[in-house]
Order: structure tokens, then C-alpha cells, then sequence
């Protein structure tokens, strides 16, 4: 059994029920609110300006080349493929890339992206591979299973969103992760997997939030008394 798989055996139940989420099902359904997804387009993009840092982490921890070389390729395809993702959107809704950039993260975004690049950087290069390893997995997971949908591929505005997330080019950034934890996984002592295990089990309750986030359109619980 491969490290993925023991993971997988863990996280199964919890990926399955972001599929019951209201907000995958509009997506997947196409009767998504388009200010819910507005919300969430903007919050995912300051999203992964951070989650990229994690990358970089774990490109400058790497003990060698091949591994820098992977975490640098998956950072070049976050901010230059899937961004390009956000970005369209984002012009289509009259937002502009200044604007994008600008969101103010919300308090979820704000949890998870800071747990994400403490333990990428309280530990080694195994701590940044579990910190991004559910954030790429379960998208292409996801997008997959909704792909099989009827019609959500075709929807004029999510199916955008379905196709990148099931894409050979996307999928090809979550096998990468794959090979990667597999890899690093290899000749660790246990302590240090279950260690890894706790990070991808952690990510795995922030995404559900996350999609929490998205349909409740939530920012901070009592921001306005201090904006007022
Ligand atoms: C919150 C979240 N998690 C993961 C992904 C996929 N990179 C994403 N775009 N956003």
C-alpha cells in the first residue's frame, strides 16, 4: 500500500461529503448563486498566491535537485494555469487582475493559508507536500466526479470551472503531488507519517470550510462593528 493510499483510506468519508456540499452541487447542478461564486472566486485567488508560497517552501527546503525542480513546477502552474482560471472570471464579472489581487482575505482563507505555511515551514519538505497535498488532490477529485455530472461541463459559467479541474493539465499537477508525498513518504519513520497524515487530514476539514465560506459568502463574524 502506497502512502496515498493509506491517506486516501482516511480522508475518503470527508472528500465525499464536500460532493453533498450545497456549494459543489450548484456548481456541478449549475444553480449556483453567481454573487457566491463571485465570493469565492476572489477569496480562492488570495487563496493561492499563498498556497504558491507553500510551493516555494518546499522548493527551497528540497535535498535535491529533482525535488526543487518538481515544487518550482508546481508553483509556475498554480500562478500561470490555474490563476489563468480565476483571472477569466474575474474579467468576465467587470473585476480587474488589480482588483483581484487587492481582496481582503476572509477569516477561513486567513486560518487555513497561515496553517498551511506554518507547518511548511516548521518542518522539512515533507510538511510543505502534506500541506498542499488535499488542495490538489481533492480539486482534481472533485472535478472529476462532477465532470461525470449531466451537463456540467457544459454549463456557460461553471463548466469553465469543471473542465480546468478535471483537465489532463490540472490532473497532471495533482499526480505530480502524488508521486511527490509517495516519494518523500518512502524510508520515513512512522512518527514522522502520522505527522504528515494530521497535515492532510487538517487541509481536508479547512477545504469543507472553505466551501463553507463560498455559500455563506462569510468574511470576518463582526467586521462591521469595526469598519463602521
Ligand atoms: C481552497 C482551495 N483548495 C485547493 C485548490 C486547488 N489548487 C484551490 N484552488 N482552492
Amino acid at each position: 500500500m502506497t502512502f496515498s493510499d493509506r491517506l486516501f483510506k482516511k480522508i475518503e468519508p470527508v472528500w465525499n461529503s464536500y460532493l453533498e456540499h450545497p456549494f459543489i452541487k450548484g456548481i456541478g447542478e449549475g444553480t449556483l448563486d453567481k454573487e457566491k461564486f463571485i465570493h469565492y472566486m476572489q477569496q480562492d485567488y488570495v487563496y493561492l498566491i499563498e498556497y504558491s508560497r507553500v510551493f516555494a517552501i518546499g522548493s527551497a527546503k528540497a535535498n535535491d535537485i529533482e525535488t526543487m525542480t518538481i515544487f518550482a513546477n508546481l508553483l509556475h502552474g498554480t500562478m500561470n494555469f490555474e490563476m489563468d482560471l480565476h483571472r477569466e472570471y474575474a474579467e468576465k464579472f467587470g473585476i480587474s487582475n488589480e482588483q483581484l489581487e487587492a481582496t481582503e482575505p476572509s477569516a477561513i482563507v486567513t486560518a487555513y493559508t497561515s496553517y498551511m505555511i506554518s507547518q511548511a515551514a516548521l518542518g522539512g519538505v515533507e510538511n510543505a507536500i502534506a500541506a498542499v497535498f488535499a488542495c490538489a488532490w481533492s480539486y482534481n477529485w472533485i472535478g472529476k466526479k462532477l465532470a461525470e455530472w449531466p451537463g456540467a461541463l457544459d454549463h456557460e459559467l461553471y463548466g469553465n470551472w469543471v473542465k480546468m479541474y478535471s483537465s489532463d493539465g490540472f490532473t497532471k499537477i495533482a499526480d505530480d503531488c502524488l508521486h511527490l508525498i509517495n516519494d518523500i513518504a518512502k524510508d520515513k519513520p512512522e512518527h514522522e507519517l502520522k505527522k504528515m497524515e494530521e497535515i492532510v487530514i487538517q487541509t481536508s476539514y479547512f477545504e469543507y470550510m472553505f466551501w463553507d465560506m463560498a455559500e455563506n459568502t462569510s468574511m470576518w463574524p463582526v467586521k462591521e462593528l469595526a469598519d463602521a
